[in-house]
C-alpha cells in the first residue's frame, strides 16, 4: 500500500496560464439534493467552486435553489426532475448521488446519458441505489466514493472483512474499472492495480457533509487537472484532510464548509510552493 504524502499536491496543483478562461477549468454538473438533503449539493458545490471549477451547475429539487444561491451565487441551477440530457452533454465532470435519496429514475437517466470521455463521480445515495438495483456502470471514467457501509452494500464485503485483497478482488468485477475512494479513518484509494492510503485526517472530520465536500473537491480537481484522473483524485483526497488537520490544530470539530473556505489558500500555497503551514 502506497502512503500518500503532500508530494501529490506539489505534483498536481500548478500555476494557471494567463491566457485562459472559465471554459478551461472544468464544466461540472452536480446532481442530487432532495427536499430533505439540499445541504448535500450545497456542500458539493461549495467545494467544487472553491477548488477552482470554471462552471458549476447544480441539478436539484427546486426547493433548494434559494438556499444554494444564497450560499453560492457562482453556481447555476436546474430542476433535476426535468430532462438533464443537454446539461450532461455539456459537462466535463458529472457528480451524482450526494443527497439523491430514492431518486432512481434520475440516476438511471444519467447513467444512460454519460459519454465514455466524461468523468462520472458516484457518491452517497447513487451508490446505495446502484447496489439495491444492481445497476451496471456506464462506459465512462468512473470514480466511486463510498464510505465503508456504502462499500459493504456495493461489494457485499462486511466492514470488518474489507481488506485490500478482498477490495481489489471485488473491484475487478466492476466494468469499466473504476477508481474507488473507500472513505474511513485512513481512507484507501484503489486503482486497477494499486492501493494508496491516506494517513492524515482524524475524527474531527466526523460530521455530516464531510463526504459531500470531498466529492465536490474530487469533481473540481478532476475537471481542472486533466493529465491524470488518478492523480487528481489522490490530490483532492489528500487536500481535504490536510486542510482538516490544519484547522483542527485550534478546533475540536472541523465543519465541511470551513474546509471549502480554505481550499483556495491551500491551492495558492502549493502552486507557489509556500508550504510553511502544512
Ligand atoms: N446535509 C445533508 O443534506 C446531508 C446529506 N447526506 C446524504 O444523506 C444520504 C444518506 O447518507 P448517509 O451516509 O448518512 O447514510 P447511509 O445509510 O448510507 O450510511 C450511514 C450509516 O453507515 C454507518 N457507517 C459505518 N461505517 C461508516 C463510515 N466509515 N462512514 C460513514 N458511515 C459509516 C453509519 O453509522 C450509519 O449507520 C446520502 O445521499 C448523503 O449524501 C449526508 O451526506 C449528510 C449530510
Ligand atoms: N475518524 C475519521 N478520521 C478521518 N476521516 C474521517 C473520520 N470520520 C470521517 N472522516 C472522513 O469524512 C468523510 C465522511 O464521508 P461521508 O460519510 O460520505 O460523509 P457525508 O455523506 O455525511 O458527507 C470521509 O472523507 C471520511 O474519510
Ligand atoms: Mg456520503
Amino acid at each position: 500500500m502506497h502512503k500518500l504524502t503532500q508530494e501529490i499536491l506539489e505534483q498536481t496543483i500548478t500555476k494557471r496560464a494567463n491566457a485562459t478562461h472559465k471554459g478551461d477549468y472544468g464544466r461540472i454538473l452536480i446532481i442530487g439534493g432532495t427536499e430533505q438533503y439540499g445541504g448535500a449539493v450545497i456542500m458539493n458545490a461549495l467545494a467544487a467552486v472553491n477548488s477552482g471549477s470554471g462552471l458549476v451547475t447544480v441539478a436539484t429539487h427546486p426547493s433548494n435553489f434559494t438556499a444554494l444561491h444564497s450560499h453560492l451565487p457562482e453556481a447555476m441551477v436546474t430542476d433535476y426532475t426535468q430532462d438533464l440530457t443537454a446539461f450532461i452533454t455539456k459537462a466535463d465532470v458529472v457528480l451524482i448521488g450526494s443527497g439523491l435519496g430514492e431518486q432512481l429514475a434520475i440516476l438511471t437517466a444519467t447513467l444512460n446519458s454519460v459519454r465514455s470521455d466524461q468523468i462520472l463521480i458516484l457518491d452517497g445515495s447513487a451508490l446505495t441505489l446502484l447496489a439495491e438495483h444492481q445497476l451496471d456502470l456506464p462506459d465512462a471514467r468512473i470514480v466511486l466514493t463510498p464510505h465503508e457501509m456504502e462499500w459493504q452494500r456495493l461489494s457485499q464485503i462486511e466492514i470488518a472483512e474489507q481488506t485490500p485483497a478482498k477490495n481489489l478482488a471485488a473491484l475487478a468485477t466492476f466494468k469499466p474499472s473504476p477508481i474507488l475512494v473507500l472513505k474511513k479513518y485512513q481512507t484507501e484509494i484503489y486503482t486497477a492495480d494499486q492501493v494508496f492510503q491516506l494517513t492524515i485526517g482524524g475524527p474531527y472530520q466526523a460530521t455530516g457533509g464531510m463526504g459531500d465536500t470531498l466529492a465536490g473537491m474530487i469533481a473540481g480537481f478532476s475537471g481542472q487537472f486533466r493529465t491524470s484522473l488518478e492523480q487528481a483524485v489522490l490530490a483532492a483526497v489528500y487536500a481535504h484532510s490536510a486542510i482538516a488537520d490544519d484547522l483542527a490544530r485550534e478546533r475540536y470539530v472541523v465543519l465541511p464548509t470551513q474546509i471549502s473556505a480554505e481550499i483556495p489558500k491551500l491551492m495558492h500555497d502549493y502552486a507557489n510552493k509556500k508550504l510553511t503551514n502544512l
